[in-house]
């Protein structure tokens, strides 16, 4: 199956059978597959069990054995370029099988990333292009002989000719201004936390209820790029109402003239620790220190006349820092922009206004300056936003303006988008560039080709210095080994931006190493922009049983907004860090570059972590959940594809050996009792956890069965949330009637699934009811997965006449849930979960991951049952109280709207 680390467009590319619900979707543009060298893979079929031979009816059609390609390269179809005056902006979608979205198989979901250049380098976004080989085999029809691409900006028309001669493409020139408010609307519609107000330092994002079609229009679109265009947008148009000359590049070039520096993002990062009131003329200098002109709301701080102190202090260039000359220029620019736009904005009755373009930058200064103008000027009336795309407007919607992307891209729904921020580009605080080389694998660093390799005038503005282009030694132009990437070699780096907009590391198809993290102190800089790669998922949608009242948030805390959840549990990640690195070196002990594999995924975590300790909205509004996922993405990343493969196996095994006994013992139950014990079972089983502190501490004082039965004996009622009797008289009471449809969310391999849900899953079975098991589609911790669940739910129907009659007639099935972390996000659903919703009557969420962390405050329309044990003394505290402890379970009963009797 394909993975993080086997990026479709670089290595092998699965074609895989589409399932029916994809197939509208696929990207029209024929792939021209190539089908030398391929190979149907084997199928895994388990050996010696009776239900072998039976596919497991009911169950997804068993998926299409994968065929490789290993001679296909051409994956990449679509992409887009904004030309502008300062930057050149490319957006390109790499399709590829996603693995994450069932057991059925790939479909065709893909990703999208965001690159730049600057303008005056042209050669080197070419570079990219070929190297990328974005210009091979895409639409071919419309632009004449070869590939024709959607190009906006003046560039487009500027290099066509450039364009068509090295690379052979055609760009059609798109509308600047349709491109911009393209781009905007598609990120604010479709982007979860695309949109944010700014004030104090502290970013808002915009509910989504705020940014319906309904609800977004009419809005004040600014684009401040080299300069400044001031967009109307309505729901069915828009019109270029005003701008202005004096924009980014108006800031770029003067503060080029004024302070020598050349690098934008070193010119953001010195105004960081200045003071303008040293160049700036203050109402209080005219008026005298500490009097201001309260009459017309001027305190003695506000800026009276920009650059005015000068004058008044006699003074020339020398006799003031850069520092303060930068940030009383890109106050100066900031503040003009903010007031032409609230003019704007006022003479049409706006009162939203949305700021994009790269000049912003993300940079925390420039917001708060232009939001609290904004804010001033309009009196309270109006509000400032800004998008995290900032500077991609144009060419995301230059590459919507592509008929293909268009179907494609636009038709997807909100859940199917994933943002996924692999690779930290700024490192831990502290971690200076000795340690880091003295523990990490050398950065790749490729060889400059002649054409790109121009004396940088500024090291960190050379954001894009290549490439090995195929003539690769396994020397980099330092003299260092290159990492091998397992035939995946190598590539290019940016050796200095910090951006990860610019990075598609996620994707997989840079090499795992830490190219950019070998110089810190160039990386942190005052920008803080994190965009991710957008990751398409279009078998992935809201769970349709969702309450519909609030909107849904899979987690109980915000991490934006508390911060002593937020350090509680970057802590807890941070402790269990030096565990999982031992785990993930001793799962691939044949391994040559295990070591640097293992340090690299400790270093790119733990540097998430410390982004997130620094700026908690780095990666929009992200929970606990995603942050659990993130930490599974980043053990993918390094090509860790199951860390907990072995464990998982020997406690399914070791499970499976009990089973019989266990339900013989079950059986022998009244309703009542069976009942009971089914649930304490389950309770019992989710102490298997290999990602909790508490349960690796037992792990080293007992086997498996030990643990298991000591647990058994111990989760006696009252639990610490205790809805058991409501469940017992939904089940067995007087009017009692039994479900039609049970959805079993499955948490853990071994005791958790074997002992405890399938046990469960039977006792419906028996009652009459359809059983669905949901499980992870990729591997998460010790979780089970939907593959992994089948290969053992056909052993346990060896075992046992009910499960193999339900498998054989279809009643029990399994159906991987689309996700690959230990929480669940219900707007993330596969289809096929989603499909199996519709008659569901009752769902059973298990764990700590799927039913507290994330899940607990969840509604749905159905009966939910929420069944865990506590493995976080903290978590247990906040829920239950103060007698809240470790080991505590929770059994958790909601009635639903619907299908109560
Ligand atoms: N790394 C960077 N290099 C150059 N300019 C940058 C950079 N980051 C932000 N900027 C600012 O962004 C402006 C360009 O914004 P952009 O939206 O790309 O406009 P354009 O399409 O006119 O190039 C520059 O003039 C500068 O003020
Ligand atoms: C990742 C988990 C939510 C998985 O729990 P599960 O769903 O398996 O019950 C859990 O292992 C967890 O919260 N771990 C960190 C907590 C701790 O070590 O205290
Ligand atoms: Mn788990």
């Amino acid at each position: 199956m394909s993975t993080e680390t086997d990026p479709p467009d670089e290595k092998d590319v699965e074609y895989r059978h589409q399932p029916t619900h994809a197939r509208n979707r696929s990207l029209s543009a024929p792939l021209r597959i190539d089908l030398t060298d391929a190979m149907i893979e084997p199928t895994n079929r388990p050996s010696s069990s009776r239900a072998t031979s039976r596919a497991l009816s009911g169950a997804p059609k068993p998926e299409a054995p994968a065929i490789t390609l290993p001679r296909q390269r051409e994956a990449v179809r679509h992409f887009a370029m904004d030309l502008g005056g300062s930057l050149v902006k490319l957006v390109y979608f790499s399709a590829g099988a996603s693995d994450a979205s069932g057991t059925q198989g790939g479909t065709q979901g893909g990703r999208l990333h965001f690159r730049k250049f600057p303008s005056k380098r042209l050669d080197e976004c070419m570079d990219f292009i070929e190297f990328k080989k974005l210009h091979v085999g895409g639409d071919g029809g419309e632009g004449g002989d070869g590939v024709s691409v959607k190009a906006t900006g003046g560039g487009a028309y500027k290099y066509g000719t450039t364009f068509q001669e090295r690379l052979g493409i055609t760009l059609q020139k798109e509308d600047e201004m349709a491109c911009a408010v393209a781009g905007a609307n598609f990120l604010l519609e479709t982007i979860r936390d695309e949109a944010f107000t700014y004030r104090n330092d502290e970013k808002v994002f915009i509910s989504k209820d705020d940014l319906t079609r309904e609800s977004l229009f009419p809005y004040l679109l600014v684009n401040i790029g080299s300069g400044v265009s001031i967009i109307k947008v309505d729901k069915d148009g828009h019109e270029r109402v005003s701008g202005s000359n004096i924009g980014g590049g108006t800031f770029w070039g003067l503060c080029r003239l004024l302070t020598g520096l050349k690098d934008y993002d070193e010119m953001l990062k010195l105004s960081a620790e200045a003071d303008n009131a040293k160049v700036d003329m203050l109402v209080g200098d005219i008026y005298g220190r500490g009097r201001g002109y309260p009459n017309i709301g001027l305190s003695s701080e506000t800026i009276a006349s920009s650059f005015g102190r000068v004058v008044m202090d006699e003074g020339s260039l020398d006799d003031y820092s850069k520092a303060d000359i930068t940030l009383s220029l890109l106050r100066m620019i900031s503040y003009n922009i903010a007031h032409i736009a609230t003019m704007n904005a006022a003479k049409y009755d706006l009162k939203r206004i949305f700021f994009g373009g790269y000049f912003i930058r993300n940079h925390s200064y420039t917001m708060n300056t232009i939001s609290f103008a904004v804010d001033f000027w309009s009196k309270g009336e109006m509000k400032a936003m800004f998008l995290r795309h900032e500077g991609f407007l144009g060419a995301l919607g230059a590459f919507l303006q592509d008929v293909e992307a268009q179907k494609n891209l636009s038709n997807a729904a909100q859940g199917s988008w994933i943002e996924k921020f692999i690779k930290c580009s700024v490192p831990p605080k502290g971690m200076g560039k000795k340690k880091l080389s003295s523990t990490m694998p050398s950065p790749a660093r490729p060889r400059s080709s002649q054409k790109s390799r121009r004396a940088s005038e500024n090291d960190s503005s050379d954001a894009f210095r290549r490439m090995s282009l195929g003539e690769g030694s396994g020397v980099d132009v330092d003299g260092q080994p290159r990492v091998s990437t397992g035939g995946n070699s190598l590539d290019y780096i940016t050796p200095t931006e910090s951006y990860s907009e610019e990075e598609d590391l996620s994707s997989g198809e840079e090499t795992p190493t830490l190219s950019r993290l070998d110089d810190p102190t160039q990386l942190l800089n005052s920008a803080g922009l994190q965009v991710g790669v957008l990751h398409l998922e279009p078998t992935l949608a809201k769970f349709p049983l969702l309450r519909e009242e609030s909107e849904y948030d899979p987690n109980i805390f915000d991490m934006l907004t508390d911060t002593t959840e937020r350090e509680y549990w970057l802590d807890i990640l941070e402790r269990l860090q030096p565990g999982l690195v031992e785990r993930a070196l001793v799962s691939d002990p044949t391994s040559a570059d295990v070591k640097e594999r293992a340090e690299s995924f400790d270093t790119v975590f733990k540097s998430h972590l410390s982004r997130l300790r620094e700026e908690p909205a780095a990666y929009g509004r992200i929970g606990l959940g995603d942050l659990f996922e993130m930490r599974e993405e980043c053990l993918r990343f390094f090509r860790f594809t199951d860390v907990y493969e072995d464990v998982k196996k020997q406690e399914n095994e070791s499970a499976l050996l009990v089973l019989p006994d266990l339900l013989a013992e079950i059986d022998s139950l009244n309703d009542d009792e069976r009942l009971l014990a089914i649930i304490e079972g389950v309770l019992a089983g989710n102490i298997f956890d290999w990602g909790s502190q508490g349960t690796l501490d037992l792990y080293r004082n007992g086997t498996i069965l030990e643990i298991y039965r000591k647990a058994r004996s111990t989760v006696n009622r009252p639990w610490a949330i205790d809805d058991y009797d409501a469940l017992r008289e939904r089940m067995n009471g007087p009017k009692a009637r039994n479900y039609r449809k049970a959805l079993l969310f499955c948490d853990n391999s071994g005791a958790d699934v074997i002992l405890g849900m399938i046990p469960f899953a039977r006792e419906l079975l028996k009652r009459g009811a359809d059983v669905v098991l949901i499980a992870n589609g990729l591997p998460a911790i010790n979780d089970i997965t939907a593959n992994e669940l089948e290969v053992v739910l056909r052993s346990a129907a060896s075992l046992d006449l009910c499960l193999s009659d339900a498998i054989t007639s279809g009643a029990l099935s399994v159906v991987s849930s689309g996700s690959g972390s230990p929480c669940l996000d219900f707007r993330r659903l596969s289809n096929d979960a989603c499909v199996a919703a519709r008659d569901a009557d009752l769902i059973i969420l298990e764990g700590m991951g799927r039913a507290i962390h994330t899940n607990y405050r969840a509604k749905f329309a159905c009966d939910t049952l929420k069944l865990a044990m506590i493995k976080n003394q903290r978590l247990a505290e906040q829920l239950i109280g103060p007698k809240g402890a470790m080991w505590d379970c929770v059994a958790r009963f909601e009635p639903g709207s619907l299908s109560n009797p």
